[in-house]
């Protein structure tokens, strides 16, 4: 599956929507047995949740977004394929998000690659459920640090914090996916399907549980004007460091 919203693969609504649709269509194939997750994007795996989708809408709109937002986190953490991410590019907060929901992932090592949940840096918080895949993913007190700081780890930190499996050279980041898949592969399917949604139906039944509510805690919190100001001088600075 190839990521391509271009200029930098940020998750929109209607992007959020065809992968979803992409997703649901592999998974009813009973010949698809796994995803590899990569960008077409050069140099970018995603940049995120969009943020003209949290900026400057009304709460409907709001509602809406976050539950497609919810949606693929649960579907890409819960599905039955193995799910192996090639990560192919910087990768920040929602995009990181997504990868940390793959069963594996590779890193292309090159410094700019930089990934993390740096949502702390745009004055927002990482919503409960983001924290708890990072926290499975490298710990708590890696987790704790990486969250409050908005760290973005460049390949060789997030190889050594657990963020990513394997670091490769920017050549062989498929390739380097596609092997790892045949060990995944060779695992009688069931096993690995029961074993998998062991391990992460609790931390998705957290949010199954309170997905109202926590659509509403993201509305009312989204929709202040200090986070609304807060967003609108983060796109500001984005748009600046071209000038
Ligand atoms: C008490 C509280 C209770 C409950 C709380 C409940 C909920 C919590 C609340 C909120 C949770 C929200 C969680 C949010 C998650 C996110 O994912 S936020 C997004 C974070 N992403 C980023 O910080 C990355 C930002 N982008 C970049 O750093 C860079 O763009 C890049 C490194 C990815 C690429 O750099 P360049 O190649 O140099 O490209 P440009 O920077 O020039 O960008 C091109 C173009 O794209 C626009 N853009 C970039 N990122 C985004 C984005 N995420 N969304 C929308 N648009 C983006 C950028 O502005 C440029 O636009 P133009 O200038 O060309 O118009």
């Amino acid at each position: 599956m190839k990521m391509r919203n271009p200029p930098v693969n940020s998750l929109s609504l209607e992007f959020l929507t065809e992968l979803l649709i992409s997703l649901e269509k592999l998974e009813s194939d009973k010949a698809f047995h796994a995803i590899i997750l990569t960008s077409d994007c050069p140099g970018i795996f995603s940049a995120g949740l969009d943020l003209m989708e949290m900026c400057g809408r009304d709460p409907t709109h709001y509602a809406e977004y976050w539950k497609a937002v919810q949606e693929l986190w649960l579907r890409f953490y819960l599905s039955h394929l193995v799910v192996i991410s090639a990560i192919n590019g910087v990768n920040a907060a929602g995009g990181c998000l997504l990868a940390l929901s793959c069963d594996y992932r590779v890193l292309a090592d090159n410094p700019k690659y930089a990934m993390g949940l740096n949502e702390t840096l745009l004055g927002i918080i990482a919503p409960f459920w983001f924290k708890d895949t990072l926290v499975n993913t490298v710990g708590h007190r890696t987790a704790e640090r990486a969250l409050q700081l908005g760290l973005l780890f460049p390949p060789a930190e997030a190889l050594q914090v657990g963020m990513v499996d394997k670091v490769v050279p920017e050549d062989q980041v498929l390739s380097a996916a596609r092997s790892e898949l045949a060990q995944w592969l060779a695992i009688p399917g069931h096993a690995r399907q029961l074993t998998k949604s062991l391990m992460r139906k609790p931390t998705a039944d957290r949010l199954l549980k309170e997905r109202d509510a926590d659509i509403q805690n993201f509305v009312r919190f989204i929709s202040r004007d200090a986070i609304q100001k807060a967003l609108r001088v983060y796109l500001e600075k984005l748009k600046q460091k071209k000038t």
